[in-house]
């Protein structure tokens, strides 16, 4: 069963470096879990919602139409909307940059809700050690393309991890698309 979707040059370096750009011009937070805690053994990130960035609409549009074809072509899943503002994240290594294992769907209205996620590697491979999104569709884990610009799609409920960036900074950029809760 494959069950992680992936798009190789699904945005060109050209296109990552303006979205890093208008990214790293907005003022970063530290990335809060599901219920709005801080927990620096599971996660430690600095994030910039999209929806805040300006002139980034093309970049939505794009997210939109990669998770319809990763729907289409693969998934199949119920999915009504995006209800949340992609997410924009960087893991330093100065800083232990890392998420531990972990599923998207949490217990919120909307977070309940996710369905599928989506991830965009914004850097280039060779500006960082570590730094792997790792999925669990099975038995086995399967690593994320480490490719500048390639998309990664996969259901929100698999477990998956970054593990941590031990030299330079990585980001990437997540978003999810939401339906009915799983049943
Ligand atoms: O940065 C990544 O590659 C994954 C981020 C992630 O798993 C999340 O935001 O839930
Ligand atoms: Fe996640």
């Amino acid at each position: 069963m494959v069950s992680v979707y992936s798009v190789p040059n699904a945005f060109s370096a050209l296109e990552c470096a303006e979205i890093s750009r208008k990214v790293n011009a907005e003022p970063e937070s530290e990335a809060r879990l599901v219920g709005q805690t801080r927990d620096h053994n599971l996660r430690r990130a600095d994030v910039v919602w999209l929806d805040d960035v300006p002139g980034t609409g093309w970049v939505m549009d794009r997210l939109i139409s990669l998770v319809r074809r990763a729907n289409r072509e693969l998934f199949n899943f119920d999915l009504r909307e995006f209800a949340e503002s992609p997410q924009a994240a960087g893991y330093k290594a100065k800083d232990g940059g890392h998420f531990a294992w972990h599923s998207d769907i949490g217990d919120g209205p909307v977070a309940g809700k996710r369905k599928l996620t989506l991830m965009v590697q914004l850097s280039k491979p060779g500006a960082y050690d570590g730094g792997d999104l790792e999925v669990m569709p099975g038995a086995h884990v399967v690593a994320a393309s480490r490719a500048q610009g390639s998309v990664t799609v996969f259901p929100s409920f698999l477990l998956h991890q970054v593990t941590p960036v031990t030299r330079g900074a990585r980001q990437s950029l997540t978003v999810w698309a939401h339906g009915p809760a799983f049943r």
